[in-house]
């Protein structure tokens, strides 16, 4: 870094809490303008911390995933509380790396997805795409003195987009490569890849929802071996068999197939496939261990039939990295090794190129709050479907202003 870099730096705080519901990810950051790339910029993370959600928190939320439960008094309630767990998670991360909150530029939160409807729905005339992100901004600004970027996905649907995935804009910016062509996945609640093509222009970048990432996996050991919630390192699939009947009923989803671009969520893999699932096995005397190996299989493979149909006719690729919880799921990890061999990509994790899989996201939202303050475009059209670049998120100030800085 030179000394003009250093002078111009600004810090961040990004906020995730994800489809998984696993808690909030809270990430520090420093901003630099790149000394290489023309508009670009480099980043340091500073602190990292994952706050998991208490139960009575989790179940609340889950409570907001079926529109029968979600009452709007549960909803309205729900955004203050997180907004406050939000807030109490940036001020500890804070805490981690020495700074003071007046030292911070802007928090961006992404909040939590609690609906999300990219499908066309044409109401009065209009087609009203939409998503529900909670966790108030304003909460979060007046608790700590920070300005706070939040609710990103709206305005890019606003221009007709999917209003995801928006991490995309971020990878162009940190993850572009003069020689090599990557696929940057992400295996949270679902999994989203992004496509970099060798040195890309940002109108070459295109990135999608794969499918589910660890949802059924979840959402099959909660039911089967509660009070676990995930499967810790693949441990349960790794003693399981694929259950070719099971497979083959999950790849007959329709999502598979669609046109890009595409998102999808809890609406599609949540609580009601699960239940679908563990009906079959009962009625087919399966095994649970067979049940987690097989739906931690269908992940492996939704991802590289996604490279088969939608990327590898165009782009042959280097490496896939990925990042999010999944790669923590050794069996997972395991089973994309097995299927991306015959197509010579090689699959990395994001510590495997002195990265953090659980902060990528958090970092991500941080960057995405710098455009919005500097009022800069931070969606990439040709991922999200929007017709045009849009300034995401909505800015709330706190209350008494930001302690003047000397
Ligand atoms: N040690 C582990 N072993 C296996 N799986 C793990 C481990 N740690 C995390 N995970 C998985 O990762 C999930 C959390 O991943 P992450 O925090 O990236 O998701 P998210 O951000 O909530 O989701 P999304 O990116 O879809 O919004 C957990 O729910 C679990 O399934
Ligand atoms: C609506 C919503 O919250 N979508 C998430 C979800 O989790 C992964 C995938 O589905 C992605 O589309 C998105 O999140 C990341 C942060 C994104 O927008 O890039």
């Amino acid at each position: 870094m030179d000394k003009q870099s250093k002078v111009d730096a600004t810090y961040l705080v990004g906020l995730m809490s994800g489809t998984s519901v696993d808690g909030i990810d809270a990430a520090v950051v420093k901003l630099f303008p790149s000394a290489e790339k023309e508009h670009g910029v480099e980043i340091e993370l500073l602190a990292f911390e994952n706050t998991p959600f208490e139960v009575q928190v989790r179940n609340s939320i889950f409570d907001l995933f079926d529109p029968a439960s979600a009452t709007i008094d549960k909803v309205g309630a729900m955004n203050m509380w997180l907004g406050e767990l939000y807030a109490q998670a940036t001020l500890s991360v804070i805490g981690k790396c020495g700074l003071s909150p007046s030292q911070i530029f802007a928090v961006g939160s992404h909040g939590q997805t609690i609906y999300h409807a990219p499908e066309e729905n044409v109401m009065g005339g209009y087609n009203l795409h939409c998503t529900v992100q909670i966790g108030d901004g304003a909460v979060i600004a007046n608790r700590t003195g920070i300005p706070c970027v939040s609710d990103f996905r709206v305005a890019d649907m606003a221009m007709g987009g999917q209003g995801a995935p928006l991490v995309p804009f971020t990878e162009y910016l940190l993850f572009n490569n003069p020689e090599k062509t990557l696929l940057m996945q992400n295996i949270g609640g679902i999994g989203n890849v992004t496509v970099l093509p060798v040195n890309a222009s940002p109108d070459e970048v295109f990135a999608f929802d794969t499918g589910p990432g660890n949802m059924i996996i979840d959402g099959l050991v909660s039911q089967l071996f509660a009070p676990m919630t995930m499967d810790v390192n693949g441990e349960i699939g790794a003693g399981g068999q694929v259950i070719d009947e099971l497979l083959k009923w999950m790849q007959q989803d329709k999502y598979y197939t669609m046109p890009l671009p595409k998102s999808t969520g809890r609406e599609r893999f949540g609580q009601q496939y699960v239940a679908q699932i563990i009906e079959m096995m009962k009625v087919n005397n399966w095994k649970v261990e067979d049940v987690v190996a097989t739906a931690t299989y269908l992940t492996a493979w939704s991802i590289v039939d996604s490279y088969e149909r939608y990327i590898a006719p165009q782009h042959q690729a280097e490496q896939l990295l990925i990042g999010g919880g999944g790669s923590y799921n050794k069996t997972l990890l395991r089973d994309l090794q097995h299927l991306f061999a015959p197509h010579n990509v090689q699959v990395l994790t994001q510590e495997d190129i002195g990265g953090n899989s659980d902060a990528k996201e958090a970092i991500a939202f941080a960057l995405l709050a710098y455009y919005t303050m500097k009022r800069l475009p931070n969606n990439i059209p040709l991922v999200t479907g929007a017709s045009q670049p849009v300034v995401m998120g909505k800015i709330s100030w706190p209350y008494i202003g930001r302690p003047q800085e000397a």
